[in-house]
């Protein structure tokens, strides 16, 4: 599995990254391996002058870790390429995703960029969401985590398991 997750990674990043991007970085094990194809590419000089911009606190430790150039929206809000993993991708390429739990700060990352590529190996398609990935993740402020439960429950009628 993890070496279909590596697999995949690589090649993603042989496909779309360049020198001199501003690379959105997303999060879970499936970037990890990302995260790993721009060292070894930034480390052996192939790959210059691109900066990175997490989207979750252990991608920026990764990144960090790495010695690659890390940023924020702060410094950098327009960005060339985000690239994420997914939990679940159907057919028409919706995608669950947030599982981790890096759902809000990966959404802002990807609005700030140009294109946004997923990456997913085999095991992550399905015919239609939910099949594999029985979850939702939801992300919520935490002022409002009772109304947007009862919401939840009322209008969907979905049910919590806490
Ligand atoms: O919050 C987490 C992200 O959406 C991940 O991209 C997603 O959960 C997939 O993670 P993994 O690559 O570990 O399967």
């Amino acid at each position: 599995m993890s070496e279909l997750k590596k697999l995949a990674a690589f090649a993603c990043g042989e496909a779309y990254i360049r020198n001199g991007q501003k690379i959105g970085v997303g999060s879970g094990s499936t970037v990890k391996y990302f995260v790993e194809f721009l060292k070894e590419r930034y480390q052996s000089g192939k790959l210059k002058d691109i900066v990175c911009i997490p989207t979750s606190f252990m991608t920026r430790k990764w990144l960090l870790d790495a010695n690659l150039p890390v940023s924020t929206l702060e410094q950098h809000y327009q960005l060339d390429i985000d690239v994420d993993g997914a939990d679940e991708v159907d057919a028409k390429l919706n995608l669950i995703k947030g599982g981790g739990g890096c759902l809000t700060q990966e959404k802002i990352v990807q609005s700030c960029a140009k294109k946004f590529i997923v990456i997913a190996d085999d095991k992550k398609k399905s015919k239609q969401l939910g099949e594999n990935y029985k979850n939702i993740p939801i992300e919520v402020v935490p002022a409002a985590y009772v109304p947007v439960k009862k919401w939840i429950e009322e209008l969907l009628g979905l049910f919590f398991a806490w």
